[in-house]
């Protein structure tokens, strides 16, 4: 029995359809990079996963239990667009949500328990970097800041599972590069199963252990929107695990046009060549 299993689901919104046939097998601790031409449907992919979204069909099982038909504690999530409160501090931020679910009425918390919440906050913004900022608003940080806050909200509840929807995307290289050591280090440390969707190959390649491509099967020139995408490749990143022994590189600039090639086109049907061979 897989940690995730996803079996022939299918999503549409009104008459369109946007997944179809997904069949998914995910172990405990992968990271799974997720790309695909835009609008096809990855982010609504992760949606079914936090249980935001119900699927039409099909089934997404964590070990073996049917998902929560609405967000759990198991899941944590982070978008590219800050989803904290800009109103509270950054120790707030970190707060309020233990307080909220201990005290759902007046959302506040006493004595020992508001005080074990506090000390929670401090150990988790020591550990993504925060603490110098922990009396600041969201607005006085910087864009990288503001993710780590997100990233730390996420992980308030130890989440099994990490879904990240394009969290670096609105941040400049440099910042981009500290995340990815950030994050790698979170998912060292904590063997949380990971999905990332990125429109970024080479961060794909760099952060996954395993890396989905999502396309079109089936294909309708007259009827673009007539069919919905699934996992047209599904690639283990060997090299990766290399990587964590401190062997080996990234993938080579050939391989990585390959793929970019690939995703420059339209959601588009299967395309009859052999995937690029990564990491063999
Ligand atoms: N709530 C909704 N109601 C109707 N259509 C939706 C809804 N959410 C998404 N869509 C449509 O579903 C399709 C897939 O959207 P989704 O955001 O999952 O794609 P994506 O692959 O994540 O795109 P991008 O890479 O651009 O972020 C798009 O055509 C989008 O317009």
């Amino acid at each position: 029995m897989s940690f995730v299993a996803v079996s022939n689901i299918a999503k549409r919104y009104g008459d369109a359809p946007i997944l179809e046939r997904l069949s998914l097998d995910v172990e405990k601790g992968e990271f799974v990079t997720i790309v695909g031409a835009s609008g096809c449907g990855k982010s609504t992919f992760l949606r079914l996963l936090l249980g935001q979204e119900r699927a039409d069909r099909g089934t997404i099982a964590i070990e073996g239990a049917p998902i929560a038909p609405e967000p759990g504690p198991d899941r944590g999530v982070v978008f590219q667009k800050y989803s904290v409160f800009p109103h509270l501090t950054v120790i707030d931020n970190l707060v309020l949500p233990a307080e909220i679910e201990a005290s759902p009425f007046f959302g506040r918390l006493f004595g020992g328990r508001r005080r074990k919440a506090r000390e929670e906050a401090e150990a988790l913004m020591e550990k993504i970097g925060l603490s110098h900022a922990a009396r600041r608003y969201p607005a006085q940080l910087s864009g990288g800041m503001q993710q780590r806050l997100a990233i730390a909200q996420a992980l308030l509840r130890k989440p099994r599972i990490l879904l990240l929807d394009e969290p670096f995307g609105a941040l400049d290289p440099g910042t981009r590069q500290d995340m990815h050591v950030l994050i790698e280090d979170i998912w060292r440390e904590t063997a949380m199963t990971i999905f990332m969707v990125t429109h970024d190959i080479k961060e794909a390649f760099k952060l996954g252990t395993r890396l989905l491509v999502f396309d079109k099967i089936r294909h309708d020139p007259q009827f673009p929107a007539a069919y919905g995408a699934t996992v047209t490749y599904d690639l283990p990143l060997h090299r990766k695990a290399a990587n964590a022994a401190g062997e080996g590189t990234g993938p080579s600039p050939h391989e990585t046009a390959d793929l970019e090639a690939t995703l420059s086109m339209p959601a588009s049907p299967r395309r009859e060549r052999a995937a690029p061979a990564i990491g063999q």
